[in-house]
């Protein structure tokens, strides 16, 4: 049981060494350009997926490996007076696109994590990153779903299981982090 999901790990990590580093490669660009032009990186995601939106964003504001000076990286997943009032006033789908209509700018980039690419939440705040005009990076897995419409780049993690596209995204935005450490 324990072998198996190591190894399931490790074949999906060559399927995304084998056909996802061109885009891994543009979402490094996505990420650098973003801060180079004075914007900032916005991420969401639910669930597990929220816990990497944080994890990225504090890699940003804080530090990943070397010191640097603070960057912009903020998860919407983290005001939870901001997320119960919009929930209970325009219901949860809208937790996220009510954020990023609050404030992303059209400078800035936006990041969805939803392993299935069809979060409801995640969806509408893409409409609502489209709507400002802001860059949009979606992680996902599956067949990409919604998403594949609604991003700049939708890197679509080639894995049916959640957990394994879940250790995928978080392996990619450390590559992010890193590729913004060498350039700041
Ligand atoms: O972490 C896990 C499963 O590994 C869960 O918490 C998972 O993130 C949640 O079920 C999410 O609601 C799934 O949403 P999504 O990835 O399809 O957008
Ligand atoms: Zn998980």
């Amino acid at each position: 049981m324990i072998t198996a999901q190591l190894w399931e790990h490790l074949q999906t990590l060559e399927k995304v060494i084998d056909s996802l580093v061109p885009d891994i490669e543009k979402a490094c660009n996505m990420v650098n350009n973003t801060i180079s032009n004075g914007g900032k990186v916005l991420i969401a995601g639910n669930g597990g997926s929220a816990a990497d939106a944080q994890h990225i964003a504090a890699e940003l504001s804080g530090r990943f490996l070397k010191e640097r000076k603070a960057l912009p990286g903020i998860a919407l997943t983290t005001d939870t007076s901001a997320l119960t009032s919009i929930a209970n006033d325009y219901g949860y789908a809208y937790v996220f696109s009510r954020q990023v209509e609050a404030l992303a700018r059209p400078e800035d980039l936006f990041i969805g994590i939803s392993t299935s690419g069809n979060s409801e939440g995640i969806l509408n705040a893409f409409k609502s990153a489209q709507e400002v005009g802001c860059a949009t990076l979606g992680l996902s897995g599956r067949d990409g779903g919604k998403m594949n419409e609604l991003c700049d780049l939708n890197i679509v993690i080639p894995s049916d299981v959640t957990a394994r596209i879940q250790e995928m995204h978080i392996t990619i935005g450390h590559i992010l982090c890193k590729s913004v450490d060498d350039l700041f």
